[in-house]
Order: structure tokens, then C-alpha cells, then sequence
């Protein structure tokens, strides 16, 4: 590994008691409630105000790469300089990409938004592994040799998701627990070689809106490091609430990062460095 690990600098932003991560979903209403257009310099000025408004509170930001996609090449450019702010601002990225495919197109995804001088470099990326754990392999690469890492969907927050993610397979588990097991498989092998310390880099995404048990996730604390990250959206306009963290993810809440987006954003530019600090207590005072 020549880069300090995904995992290490999740672990130092816990150690600060930052646990929140800032969606940026420059949604149609929501520009027109910060009173900015609904084009990409409007994406770029609510991405680049919630970024100087999180940094040094959040431990994250979380851009939805969808709403910047929707304005082409425009929306990539104003993208690039969300991304370079937050760079430059010490804020984790986690570009909200969901992307999966066989191996070989799923490497070129994993170049675009984790190679290091990519236009696009982010910190970690969402990742879809229905065609199977092992076509991660190029975002992988990328974790092991550039500090870089993953949140690999297991339980969405959506209702919809439930006919999928229950599905049996056949070794027994649900979708979402394999998720779950693979990653934390995938961790426990780079400790093995020295390359994880109490923090893994490849977490999952569990919605915060869900029963965990009743997909048959494990919520009972680990045996032994390196812990799992968790990525939890569904807290705030999805109706979870941030004060019940703690409960909902029990044992597996050390590293988690939870994801408000919709809720931090509306209301507009006022008041939104006490609405961000507000939740970032609130999540961090659910996890003490
Ligand atoms: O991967 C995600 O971020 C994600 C997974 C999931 O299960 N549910 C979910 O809502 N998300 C994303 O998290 C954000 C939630 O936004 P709010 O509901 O506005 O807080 C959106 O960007 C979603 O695309």
C-alpha cells in the first residue's frame, strides 16, 4: 500500500466525533429554494456553499452524481470544481455513482472516479455488486494501492429494494447479508496483509429506514477489527431519525456515516452552517 488507507482516515475523522456525511443533491426544488437555477452553475453554487458550509463538521460529502449528470458536460465541470473545493476544504468525497458491470467496464468506472489525477477523483464511490463480488476487482486495485475506498449497496433505504436484497442465495443468505459478509471478508484479507487497521475501506450502504434483522444482518458487535463502514441514508426527509442511530445499527455503529441530504438542504443558504452543525452533534451525541 503506498497511500494511508480509506479505513485510517475514516478512523481519524470518528476520533474527531464526526460521523456525518452531507449529501449534495442539487434537486429542481431545491436550487429553486436556494434561489439559484436549475442548470450547472446553479449545482455548482449549492455543491460549493454546502462544502464551505460542512467543512471541519462533517467528516464527508457525498455528491449525487445524477443531479450534476442531468446538465452534461456542463454539470461534469461543475462537478470538478465541487470535488476540488472539497479537497481543498480536507473533506472526505464519496461520489454517489452506484456503478457496477462485468469486470473489464466496471474497471473504467473505477478509474474515473478513484484513479489518483482523475478529473473526477473522489474518495471512495458507491458500487452495485449484482453481477457479482468479484467484478470489483479494478475499484479494488484502487483501494489497496491509493487509499481509496468503497460503499457496496447491501440494504437500501428504498422500499422497493426489498424484493431483491431478501432474495435467498444459494448458500443461504440474503443478497444484502452476502453484501455485508464479502465486504467484511474483503477486510479481514487486507488486514491479514497489513493493509487495515481498526477502520476497514470497503463498507456497505444500509438504509437507516430499515429492520437489519429482518435481512439478516448481523448488528451484534464484531470480535475483532477492522470494522465495518457503514454508509446509512435514509435519516431526515426518508424519515429515520438521527437520535435513534444507535439503536438501529447497535454493534455495527462504530464507523458509521450517516447521510442527511434533502433535509440539510432545503430551508436554503441561511442558516445552513447551524443546520449541518446541528446534525453533525446529533449524530455524533447518538453514537457517544
Ligand atoms: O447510496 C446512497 O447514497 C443511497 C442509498 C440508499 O439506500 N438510499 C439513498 O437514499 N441513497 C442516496 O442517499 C441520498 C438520500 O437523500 P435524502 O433522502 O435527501 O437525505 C440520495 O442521494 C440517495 O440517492
Amino acid at each position: 500500500m503506498t497511500s494511508r488507507s480509506f479505513g485510517d482516515r475514516l478512523a481519524a475523522e470518528f476520533a474527531a466525533g464526526r460521523h456525518l456525511c452531507a449529501g449534495i443533491d442539487p434537486h429542481a426544488g431545491l436550487l429553486e429554494a436556494w434561489g439559484l437555477a436549475d442548470d450547472a452553475a446553479g449545482a455548482e453554487r449549492m455543491g460549493r456553499g454546502l462544502v464551505a458550509a460542512a467543512a471541519g463538521v462533517a467528516a464527508c460529502v457525498k455528491p449525487q452524481i445524477a443531479f450534476f449528470e442531468r446538465f452534461g458536460a456542463a454539470g461534469f465541470r461543475a462537478l470538478e470544481r465541487v470535488l476540488a473545493d472539497a479537497r481543498a476544504a480536507g473533506l472526505l468525497v464519496i461520489a454517489d455513482v452506484k456503478r457496477g458491470d462485468i469486470d473489464s467496464s466496471f474497471a473504467a468506472y473505477a478509474d474515473a472516479w478513484l484513479a489518483p489525477g482523475s478529473p473526477l477523483e473522489a474518495d471512495a464511490m458507491t458500487v452495485a455488486a449484482y453481477q457479482g463480488f468479484g467484478t470489483l476487482q479494478g475499484a479494488l486495485a484502487h483501494v489497496r494501492a491509493h487509499g481509496k475506498g468503497l460503499f457496496v449497496l447491501a440494504a437500501t433505504s428504498n422500499p422497493e429494494a426489498r424484493s431483491v436484497q431478501l432474495a435467498v442465495r444459494s448458500d443461504g443468505r440474503s443478497v444484502a447479508a452476502a453484501m455485508v459478509a464479502d465486504a467484511e471478508a474483503w477486510n479481514r484479507e487486507a488486514a491479514a496483509d497489513g493493509a487495515a487497521g481498526a477502520v476497514g475501506s470497503v463498507g456497505v450502504v444500509l438504509g437507516a429506514t430499515l429492520d437489519l434483522a429482518g435481512f439478516g444482518i448481523d448488528t451484534g458487535e464484531r470480535s475483532a477489527p477492522p470494522a465495518l463502514p457503514v454508509l446509512a441514508p435514509g435519516f431526515g426527509h426518508q424519515g429515520a431519525r438521527i437520535e435513534d442511530a444507535g439503536s438501529i445499527f447497535g454493534g455495527i455503529g462504530h464507523a458509521l456515516l450517516a447521510n442527511e441530504s434533502r433535509s440539510i438542504l432545503a430551508g436554503g443558504p441561511e442558516g445552513l452552517v447551524e443546520r449541518i452543525r446541528e446534525r453533525a452533534d446529533a449524530i455524533a451525541a447518538a453514537l457517544a
